[in-house]
């Protein structure tokens, strides 16, 4: 079906496969309809949180809130959420410039519209790039946004300078590597960028091939840009303490410790870049091989024992012997505690010195081609399978960015806090789907490759430094109330001790290789419709169902059970037991059905009510 939309008095059309929302079992997600050309209406359906965009029609002009005037071109990304267009200063030709929009109820773009007009002003970068030293940094910036109303609903855009093509795609084509030098040199920008992020105040949280695209252009070949400021908050300086709302955080192959305890700290940002170049050298990581990435808790595990032993960790997955940079690299995030500015210019050293060995400059285009002595490096050669060749790769995008993303209502899906404010503005993005498939079998679509343009050239770190300031306002700070799980240990023995442990039936759901955000930015409101069901059952989970979670406080001996609740065999087996940790409640309720009815004389016919299930909390 074609749908007609309007954009500021240009009809435009759209057509074909589109992503729509899906809610399962109390789950927001969205499902991409692939052949089917009879479209769901592009308006979000009664009770669906979130809608993609509107496709906006090449040639539509868009009016940003400065009145200049940006001319759609033709798309050339689909994230999460949203789609990114090639765009040009109406009037003019060249597509220099990419528009990203969103629907304005989306989060994700909000917080990342915020970040860049607060915190990467064009002034700014260059005031950095000049106190550094550096001819260029990969810190993208904003060049125009707006809001726009397409067939009936708000959006909001924002325009940025476009990039290239992403290394995800070299990664893939490489047979999931890239050459060494290319790497060090890859971590050496990074930790460039994220120097001038934590500048501000705020962390990344999602650095992966996938965000990171090459400079468009001549010479742009030689700077790599981080994108997708989407989970940017501010890190802690002060206590550290485990937010539920916003546990496993990221791209679960890569998500920090931290991050798995929903904390945003800068050596969380560095564990982050350490996993990744880890996997750039043609490395499995642990918990990819042990194919955990389905289950956050499991991985989350992995990576504390990981990290608790960087050496032993770090020994079978190079046989041929542990690359200097890396070692020392991984040690060091390994031992920096939660609110310590990391030294980027000790990190960046680790990589320049390996350069130096290797008589690589660091400087000049950065090389994807792997030669036998790039390639030679001492690992497991995970990536073993032939390497893909790019139609393969441009292949296996198309049919990636049609596949359907469909939930099912396993035992694994996510637990909706019912904490959560009713009168938000703003939809976080939880994009959460049942993709059990490993994610080594997955890459990014291939995006459309450049042509050069701009000369720039990086040079190494520079010595003067920057100091973060406090986080004092964060854009994304919760105003939320938090379960209190602090522990009492000293912050650096927090971040690995303290912990909530959901049942393994009841894990968070994870999607390998793509971004997942469970915030509070915008918390979800709760659905007319509810259902209760005895946890014992076999029950089908094909209904909207909300799960309303409750920490409790530390039961009495002899009185966990919720007064006045009729007890069901399944809520007594999970009773808190005598001096155990702070339970939590989970309250399941339907509400069409019989709701407040609990006579045992249905009990014949129908479950009985289940007013409260407990469940322990895990603990070490
Ligand atoms: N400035 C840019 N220039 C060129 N391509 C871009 C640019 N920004 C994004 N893209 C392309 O669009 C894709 C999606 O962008 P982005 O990651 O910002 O969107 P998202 O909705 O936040 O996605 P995600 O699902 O990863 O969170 C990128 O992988 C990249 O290929």
């Amino acid at each position: 079906m074609t749908l007609r939309s309007h954009v500021n008095g240009n009809a435009s059309v759209c057509n074909g496969a589109r992503l729509m929302q899906m809610r399962c079992g109390g789950i927001y997600t969205k499902m991409r309809r692939t052949a089917k050309p009879k479209a769901a209406p592009a308006k979000k359906a009664k009770g669906k949180l979130y809608a993609m965009p509107e496709k906006l029609k090449e040639g539509t002009v868009l009016t940003d809130l400065a009145k200049g005037q940006w001319r759609i071109g033709p798309s050339i990304g689909i994230g999460g959420f949203g789609e990114i267009y090639a765009a040009c200063r109406n009037g003019e030709k060249n597509y220099d410039a990419v528009v990203k929009c969103e629907p304005h109820a989306n989060g994700p773009l909000f917080v990342e519209m915020h970040f860049y007009l607060r915190n990467a002003k064009q002034d700014d970068i260059k005031n950095f790039k000049q106190q550094h030293g550096l001819k260029s940094l990969g810190m993208p910036y904003i060049l125009a946004n707006g809001s726009a109303d397409i067939n009936g609903q708000k959006h909001r855009f924002i325009v940025m300078p476009r990039y290239g093509s992403d290394i995800s795609k070299f990664y893939a084509q490489n047979g999931k590597r890239l050459p060494e030098a290319t790497v060090y040199r890859l971590a050496i920008q990074m930790l460039d960028v994220y120097e001038f992020m934590h500048g501000t105040g705020y962390v990344h949280a999602d650095l992966k091939a996938a965000n990171i695209l090459l400079g468009l252009g001549k010479g742009g070949g030689s700077q790599a840009y981080l994108v997708d400021f989407g989970l940017a908050s501010h890190y802690v300086t002060g206590d550290f303490k485990p937010d539920p709302k916003k546990m496993h955080n990221g791209t679960i192959e890569y998500t920090s410790r931290d991050a798995h305890l929903g904390v945003a700290t800068r050596r969380a940002d560095l564990e982050i870049l350490g996993y990744n170049i880890i996997e750039w050298l043609g490395v499995e990581l642990p918990w990819i091989r042990e194919k955990l990435l389905t289950v956050p808790l499991k991985v989350q595990k992995a990576k504390e024992a990981f990290m608790a032993d960087v050496n032993a960790a770090l020994k079978p997955l190079f046989p041929k012997g542990v690359p200097a940079p890396i070692s020392d690299y991984m040690k060091y995030v390994s031992k920096l505690a939660h609110n310590e500015a990391p030294n980027y210019d000790k990190c960046r050293m680790f990589f320049l010195n390996a350069l130096k060995q290797m008589k690589v400059v660091n400087s000049g285009d950065l090389d994807f081609k792997l030669t036998s002595q790039s390639s030679s490096i001492n690992n497991n050669s995970p990536p073993a399978k032939k390497a893909e060749t790019a139609a393969a790769l441009g292949q296996r995008g198309k049919v990636k960015k049609e596949e359907s993303l469909l939930i099912n209502s396993s035992s694994e899906d996510e637990i909706i806090s019912s904490d959560e404010e009713k009168d938000a503005k703003y939809t976080p993005r939880r994009k959460l789907a049942a993709a059990k498939a490993s994610p080594a079998s997955k890459s990014k679509p291939t995006r459309t490759t450049p042509t050069r343009k701009a000369a720039h050239k990086p040079v190494s770190a520079s010595p003067k430094k920057r100091e973060a300031p406090q986080a004092s306002s964060p854009l994304r700070s919760s105003p939320l109330k938090r379960a209190k799980v602090e522990s009492n240990a000293t912050p650096k023995a927090q971040g690995a001790n303290a912990k909530i442990n959901f049942s393994p039936a009841i894990s968070l759901r994870s999607r390998p290789g793509k971004t997942v955000i469970n915030d509070d930015l915008t918390p979800q409101p709760r659905s007319n419709k509810t259902y209760e069901f005895n946890f014992e059952l076999d029950v089908s989970m094909d209904a909207n169902v909300i799960v309303n979670v409750k920490r409790k406080r530390k039961a009495q001996a002899g009185n966990t059970t919720p007064a006045g609740s009729n007890k069901t065999p399944s809520s007594h087996s999970a009773t808190t037991p005598k001096g155990s940790s702070p339970a939590t409640r989970i309250n399941l309720r339907k509400v069409n059905g019989d709701e407040g009815t609990s006579s045992p004389a249905l009990s014949s016919t129908r479950s009985p009510r289940t007013p409260a299930v407990t469940l322990r909390k895990y603990r070490r």
